[in-house]
Order: C-alpha cells, then structure tokens, then sequence
C-alpha cells in the first residue's frame, strides 16, 4: 500500500501540491488525473522519491520513505519502475541492451542478466527484436522494451507517465492491456497519470483527481467516472 500524508510542495511562488492525502491499495491500478498544471508529474515523483515533498509522509506499507537517503533509497528505487511518454531509452544501446542496463547497475552477474533479459522480452512479446536498434521500433515496440526494462529488477509498483499519449488508439489499447496482463500475473501495483479518459475508464480500478495542486475526487473508476461530483471532475470527464 502506497500512502501519502499532508503532502506539499512548492516551487517559487506556486504551490504544486497542497495537502494532499492519498492510499493506493497494493495490486491496483490506480489513475491520477487532472488538468495541465494541476500538480500530477509532481506527485508522481514524489511518490516515486525522485523528489521530496515540503511537507507530509510518504509511506510504503508501513515504511515512512520519504526520507530515506544513500543506500536505503536506491534500494527502494529499484523496487519501482517507471516509464514515460518518450519512452527515455538509450539510443546507443540495442534492445536487450536497454534491458539489461539496470540489471547491470544492480551488479548481476552476466549469465543470469542473459537469462532474465530472456524472459522479459518473452513477457512483453518482442523476442524476435532482441538486437534490434531502437530506430527501427515502432512507437509501440519501444514502449514494450521500456516496459520490459522498467520490470528488469522485479519491482513492486509501475509508474506510468502519460505513457501511450504518444501512441496511435490501436498500438494504445495493445500495450494497455499488456500492462493489465502483467499487473495480473505479477501482482504489482500500477500508478499512472494521463490525460486520456479512455485509458482510466479501459485499465483503471481507482482514480484521483487533481485540481490547483488538491485531489478534489477519488473513488472507484466507475463512480467517479458516472457521476462526477466536482467541476473539475466534470469537464475532465465529459471533455
Ligand atoms: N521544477 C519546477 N520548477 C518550478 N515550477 C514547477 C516545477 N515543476 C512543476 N512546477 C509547477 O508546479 C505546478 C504543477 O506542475 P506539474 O508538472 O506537476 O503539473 P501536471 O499536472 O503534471 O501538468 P502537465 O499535465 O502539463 O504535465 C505547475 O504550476 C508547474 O508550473
């Protein structure tokens, strides 16, 4: 379970996050919403601890996180993976190569990197592109090995960052469901913020709400969804 107590922050004279109180159940797949501005990219890297918050608590399960440092945080990080809407892979390096990397990071040891790489391009259905550069990927493709990668050290939760805003509807709803797939054969917990309703309403179980850096709704996807009960809910939800 990821909890967040009171959270703020604030950068010059904006205030990005404003008391913000959130728990997301382990195994959910959890989506934050909200206008440009609203405050969702902040929160999403507090909560992947990327950034500290002004004010408030950060726990996992029973953990306060927030202000871990050294060794403790990066052995927390690696318990995350996150992905985005450029996919943030290295061009230098071939497919199995951005697999591997943080596998390489985390000191494994070569044969067993192989054999893991193995399975994630099994997992993300790409086996055939194993020394492909990534110029000759498509969006979608790229995405599956920025998924893949993200999953490399067998993380607790996934964040997502807009990550099929780039992506046409079709190659969309494929790596939506891929996500849906491994959030239920894994067990993790999936966070993601976007801008596209369809993507809450197809994977989502719970939603939040942003607006003016406060969660102003949460709820069951459906709930919010159907009956929306702030402004800001509304025209989020019927555009
Ligand atoms: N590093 C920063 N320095 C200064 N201001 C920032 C910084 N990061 C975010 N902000 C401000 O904090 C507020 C929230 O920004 P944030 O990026 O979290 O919103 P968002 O909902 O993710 O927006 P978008 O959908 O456009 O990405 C905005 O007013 C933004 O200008």
């Amino acid at each position: 379970m990821i909890i967040l107590k009171q959270i703020s922050k604030q950068y010059a004279q904006v205030n990005a996050l404003s008391s913000v109180d959130l728990v997301i159940p382990t195994g959910c797949i959890y989506g934050i919403i909200g206008k440009s501005g609203a405050g969702k990219s902040t929160l999403l890297r507090i909560m992947s601890l990327l950034e500290q918050p002004d004010g408030g608590e950060v726990l996992y399960g029973s953990q306060r996180v927030d202000t871990l440092s050294g060794k403790e945080l990066l052995l927390r990080r690696r318990k995350m993976g996150m992905i985005f809407q450029n996919f943030n892979l290295l061009s230098s390096r071939t497919v199995s190569g951005n697999i591997a990397y943080p596998l390489e990071i985390a000191g494994m040891h070569n044969k067993d990197i192989h054999r893991r790489v193995d399975e994630l391009l099994e997992m993300v259905d790409i086996r055939d592109k194993r020394k492909a550069r990534l110029r000759e990927l498509s969006g979608g493709q790229k995405q599956r090995v920025a998924i893949a990668r993200a999953l490399a050290a067998k993380p607790e939760v996934l964040y997502c960052d807009e990550a099929t805003s780039a992506l046409d509807p079709q190659t969309t709803r494929a790596i939506l469901s891929l996500i849906r797939n491994l959030q239920e054969h894994l067990g993790i917990t999936v966070v993601l913020i976007t801008h596209q309703m369809p993507v809450i309403r197809s994977i989502c179980r719970e939603v939040a709400v942003l607006e003016g850096g406060r969660i102003v709704e949460q709820g069951p996807v459906a709930e919010v969804f159907d009956t929306p009960k702030t402004a800001a809910a509304r025209e989020l939800v019927y555009g």
